[in-house]
């Protein structure tokens, strides 16, 4: 009987998001820019009969056991692809928030692909796994990668990018999530109601933005709070007005950005150094405009085996 294989696997956080116009399969392209952050989840394969999930952790109840968990997506794709039967169960051990736009069921999966990967010995190639994973979700090759990358397409074509140092962050997590789908058309929406229109022809092409990448490149986070943007915020807001509450605490506590994460609910700010980020999440904490605030650092490492140097 093979040993139960460990993968440890982060969170990420939009530091740019550009989002062109809606494509004709559904998608848009992005010019997004991720970086992974201290928050991870662990999924943990072991020998089973059949494909099992398990879960734990404080948003345990809002994650799907059945096959429609994209960790279980991730172990069928590995085992068609291989011809092998999918006897396996996956436990997974959630610290990132549920449905928040922190990529944690993008985490699943490529933690999922990799522990299975070990345990069935199927020792696919890195562009394979990345291939599964572009197939599975748009989010889902930056959590295998991690560190900061530029994603443009959909956001599954990467390109790693270098950074001068660690940046301090404080995240706050709301009450419920909020639908990466809805989002986006909250966001077409709103660009047709502003008479701009919403089709690639009428949004110009996403494009990263040359003073966030050298930011990132000095390590300057005075920098780059002053270039961090997210076009899928306005959306967000509009489908969650109380949020502009928690960006608005934050940024009274002292942050030096505050944005939403991605396709939101969960707010990130961005602070000078530990001790800022403390000041930032107690205020936050204080607020009462949150469920919880977490107070961590990145770039951090993507999807590793645990134990693994
Ligand atoms: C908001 C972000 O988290 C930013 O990194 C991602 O763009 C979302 O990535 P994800 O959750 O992996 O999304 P996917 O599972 O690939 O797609 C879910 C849905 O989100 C919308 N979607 C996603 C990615 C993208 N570039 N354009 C989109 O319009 C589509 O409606 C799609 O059907
Ligand atoms: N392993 C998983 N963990 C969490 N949710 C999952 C998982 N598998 C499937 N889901 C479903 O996906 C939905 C979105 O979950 P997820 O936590 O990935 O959102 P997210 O962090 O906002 O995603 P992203 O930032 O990539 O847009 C959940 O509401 C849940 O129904």
């Amino acid at each position: 009987m093979s040993r139960p294989v460990t993968a440890r696997v982060p969170a990420k956080v939009n530091v740019q998001l550009a989002v062109g116009g809606l494509r004709p399969d559904g998608f848009h392209d992005l010019a997004n820019v991720f970086l992974a952050v201290g928050l991870h989840d662990e999924v943990t394969a072991t020998p089973a009969d059949a494909l099992r999930i398990t879960v734990e952790g404080a948003d345990a109840g809002q994650v799907p056991l059945d096959r429609g968990n994209l960790a279980a997506r991730a172990a069928l794709a590995l085992a068609e692809r291989y011809g092998i039967e999918p006897g396996v169960h996956l436990h997974i051990a959630k610290d990132i928030p549920v449905a928040g736009g922190m990529a944690g069921g993008s985490a699943d999966a490529a933690g999922a692909l990799l522990a299975c990967d070990a345990l069935w010995g199927t020792r696919a190639t890195r562009a394979e796994l990345l291939e599964i994973c572009a197939e599975l979700g748009s989010d889902i090759p930056f959590s295998l990668v991690g560190g900061v990358a530029l994603g443009r397409g959909r956001g599954e074509l990467l390109t790693p990018l270098e950074t001068g140092g660690t940046f301090h962050w404080v995240f706050a997590v709301a009450d419920g999530g909020l639908s990466t789908p809805a989002v986006y058309r909250e966001c077409d929406r709103l660009r047709e109601e502003s008479g701009a229109g919403a089709s690639a022809a009428d949004v110009p092409d996403p494009e990263p933005s040359q003073v966030l990448l050298d930011a990132l490149r000095s390590g300057d986070a005075t920098a780059l709070a002053a270039a961090v943007s997210n076009d899928l915020q306005p959306a967000a807001l509009s489908l969650r007005p109380a949020l502009a509450d928690t960006l608005r605490a934050g940024a009274d506590a002292g942050a030096l950005a505050s944005l939403v994460s991605g396709s939101g609910p969960t707010c990130a700010f961005l602070a000078k150094d530990t001790e800022a980020a403390q000041g930032v999440a107690t205020a936050l904490a204080a607020s009462g405009t949150c469920r919880t605030v977490r107070v961590t650092s990145g770039p951090v490492p993507g999807a590793r085996l645990v134990g693994d140097a």
